[in-house]
């Protein structure tokens, strides 16, 4: 680093006031010009300051933005065995299970204790700790002991009912049945179809039916952060059903693990098709007979990646559509029957003009209607109350999201 240019002196002269006029005017012009010198110098001075401190910025924020890559960049997930004296810990590897002796910034150490789950960088120095782990997975999981979702509160879709009923009900219920046949019951079932359109009432059904645990995770919240996180996640799905047993395991969303490989090759790519792989994994080693059956679901099957639909895998498919007609009008029926309508409400009409609607749709379609009623200061819903419930709901799908429905689904 060049050093600091010395300070000019301040210049001086010594100008005897006794001298004649002219030679002090010449004196104090020497003197006028000294200053201007000291000042040129000085301004210079000051400019090359100002560059060199436009170049320590520029390697400040140079500093700043390494700083924010390295942390930023993949850390590992690592669970602490046993905390030491002098800030040092042994933690194991997530994946590999290695074992490692080493440091805890004293930032964090007296955060530290043995069970924690911590982020670990390349070097394996202790960066910070993660909630713990029944934390994580009380967040990720949705647990439920006995859905109340039966199948009589699914309307339009009976031949799926059947299916699912025969691809995941009787294997749990009847497993002697396969035995006796020697047959293997399908592995997983992938239902499919646009939103809202009951996906998720049907595995909760089964669970009603079976009384097995509902265990459902977004496949969104499989695609975490950290290396090695996501596949932890999805082995303590497995291992929270299997704890449960009878339960069914409900994957929503499982695009967002199991999308077809892009171009791109970024290490988060890489991650998302590790938990997928370990999601395959814990399959295939699963008894197919046993007392966890495994359900997903997804909106957009069109961008699923075919290695999850091989036999053992996903083997069976049941698309589960926008219900037609009758289904529609079913769905009003299901959705109104703890509602006080007025006998002269046509539900066959009004099916008519729901065409496209999902099941979510004609529920909310239900509400509004009520809430048509009340704003009325009825506490019976008309005929009129739908027609005024559809014209709200389709102004406003106009100006927002043109029916859910076929928006992601082609
Ligand atoms: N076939 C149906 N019969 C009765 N109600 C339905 C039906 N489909 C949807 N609904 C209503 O819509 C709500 C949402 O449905 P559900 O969560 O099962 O849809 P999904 O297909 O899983 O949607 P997504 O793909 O958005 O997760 C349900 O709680 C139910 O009230």
């Amino acid at each position: 680093m060049s050093r600091s240019p010395s300070i000019p002196d301040r210049p001086h002269r010594d100008i005897d006031p006794d001298l004649p006029d002219d030679e002090r005017l010449e004196a104090l012009r020497g003197h006028l010009q000294d200053l201007v010198d000291v000042n040129e110098q000085l301004s210079e001075q000051l400019e090359e300051a100002d560059e060199r401190r436009e170049r320590l910025r520029d390697r400040v924020d140079r500093v700043e933005r390494e700083n924010e890559t390295l942390k930023s960049s993949s850390l590992y997930i690592a669970t602490v065995e046993d905390v030491l004296e002098d800030e040092e810990v042994i933690v194991k590897q997530h994946g590999n299970n290695q074992e490692v002796l080493t440091d805890v910034s004293p930032r964090i150490v007296e955060e530290v204790e043995p069970g924690d789950r911590v982020a670990v960088n390349d070097s394996f120095a202790i960066q910070t700790v993660l909630s713990t782990e029944t934390d994580a997975r009380a967040q990720s999981m949705e647990i439920t002991e006995k859905p109340t979702v039966t199948y009589a509160d699914i309307g339009g879709i009976d031949e799926q009912v059947r299916e699912v009923r025969e691809a995941v009900e009787q294997p749990l219920a009847e497993p002697e049945l396969f035995d006796e046949v020697g047959i293997e019951p399908p592995s997983g079932v992938l239902l499919y179809g646009p939103p809202g359109t009951g996906k998720t009432m049907l595995a909760k059904a089964v669970a009603n039916e079976t009384d097995a645990t509902f265990i459902k995770m977004a496949g969104s919240e499989l695609v975490r952060k950290f290396i090695g996180e996501g596949s932890r996640l999805v082995r303590d799905l497995f291992e929270m059903a299997r704890e449960r047993q009878p339960a069914i395991i409900f994957i929503d969303e499982i695009d967002a693990i199991a999308t077809r490989r892009t171009e791109s090759k970024t290490s988060g790519d890489a991650e998302v098709q590790r938990t997928m792989m370990q999601l395959l994994s814990e399959m295939d080693g699963f008894e197919a007979r046993g007392e966890v059956r495994i359900i997903a679901a997804t909106n957009r099957f069109d961008m699923l990646d075919r290695a999850i639909l091989r036999p053992g895998r996903f083997d069976r498919l049941i698309e589960v559509p926008n219900p037609d007609r009758d289904g529609r009008e079913q769905i009003l029926e299901i959705h109104t029957r703890g509602m006080n309508v007025a006998d002269e409400v046509d539900f066959a009409d009004l099916a008519d003009d729901t065409e496209d609607y999902s099941g979510a749709e004609i529920e909310s379609l239900a509400t509004e209607a009520g809430m048509f009623a009340i704003r009325n200061d009825r506490n019976e819903v008309t005929h009129q109350d739908f027609v005024d419930a559809l014209e709200k709901i389709e102004k406003d799908d106009s100006s927002d999201v043109i029916s859910s429905a076929g928006y992601f689904y082609q």
